[in-house]
């Protein structure tokens, strides 16, 4: 039996909480959660133990959430040994902080996992980067609720939008840097392709969609590539993609299983 930590308990948190009931061979042990959070969590936590803190007995952490968990507990916890698994992407544009997730896990000899999220074929634009990419844009376009909350509500007025407005063209770094919480899929397309100063994006708010819709063309010596996901928000977080919780699902079931895929 693997004891896994989940780091956050916001929306993914605690869908994939609920998901991972009865996934043989892992248990969730302990929820981090900040202090004031901590009684609204037991609440949900079923016999998980609600937690400031990973504990160091854990076999295994799966961060959902947020750029200061990552230095808060996923950097100590891989220094420590810990493998863990993260999904706060966009929390790597920060200058450093790649490097620092590297050195951890070097210091602890273990790993540290980018898990895919909301996208699809990152197994295949890391595999195409080893041939030579010429370029990878992307393309991320939500419904308006998915922008509120960020710089987006400068840019255009959320609430009387009447067609779709590109809300930021720049690199994936500046993208990430501006909206942390919608440029995941961004980061991650960058750091498995060409890396987030290479790595051209657009942001959309759409009032004629109701999915988070990411579109991805890649091209390279391995030939073309263009995907379109369409997905469907969390009820709880509008901003993010119900696909993200069952990526990290497929990462903890590949743990146990004895075929992965
Ligand atoms: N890789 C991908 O494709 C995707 C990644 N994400 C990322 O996943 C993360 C979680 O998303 P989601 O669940 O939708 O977000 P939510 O905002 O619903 O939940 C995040 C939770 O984590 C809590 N939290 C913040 N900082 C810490 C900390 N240091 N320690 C413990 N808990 C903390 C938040 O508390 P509080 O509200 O008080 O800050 C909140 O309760 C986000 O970073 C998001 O950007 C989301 C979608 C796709
Ligand atoms: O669709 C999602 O789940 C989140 C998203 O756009 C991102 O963070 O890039």
């Amino acid at each position: 039996m693997q004891n896994v930590t989940l780091i956050g308990f916001g929306a993914i948190g605690r869908t994939l909480f609920q998901r991972m009931a009865g996934v043989p061979g892992l248990r969730i042990t302990h929820i981090v959660v900040p202090p004031e959070h901590a009684a609204a969590a037991r609440e949900h936590a079923g016999d998980a133990q609600v937690v400031s803190a990973v504990p160091v007995d854990t076999d295994l952490v799966v961060e959902c959430a947020g750029h200061q968990a990552l230095t808060e507990h996923v950097l100590p916890a891989l220094a420590r040994g810990t493998e863990c698994a993260v999904l706060s992407i966009g929390a790597l544009s920060e200058p450093g902080l790649p490097e620092q997730l590297a050195e951890a896990a070097a210091q602890g000899s273990t790993q540290v996992h980018l898990l895919s999220g909301a996208i699809g074929g990152v197994d295949a634009i890391a595999a195409a980067r080893i041939a030579g990419l010429d370029s990878v844009t992307y393309t991320g376009r939500k419904p308006p609720t998915g922008w509120r909350g960020t710089p987006a509500e400068d840019v255009v007025n959320l609430d009387t939008l009447s067609e779709p407005t590109v809300i930021l063209e720049n690199t994936a770094r500046e993208a990430a840097r501006l909206y942390p919480k919608n440029a995941n899929v961004a980061a991650t397309v960058s750091l498995a392709g060409l890396g987030l100063d290479h790595t051209q994006v657009r942001l959309i708010a759409d009032p004629t969609v109701t999915e988070n819709i990411h579109h991805i063309d890649v091209r390279g010596a391995f030939g073309e590539m263009q995907i379109t996901m369409r997905g469907k928000p969390l009820p709880d977080n509008p901003k993010t993609s119900a696909l993200t919780v069952l990526s990290a699902l497929r990462f903890l079931h590949n743990r146990v299983g004895a075929v992965t895929i």
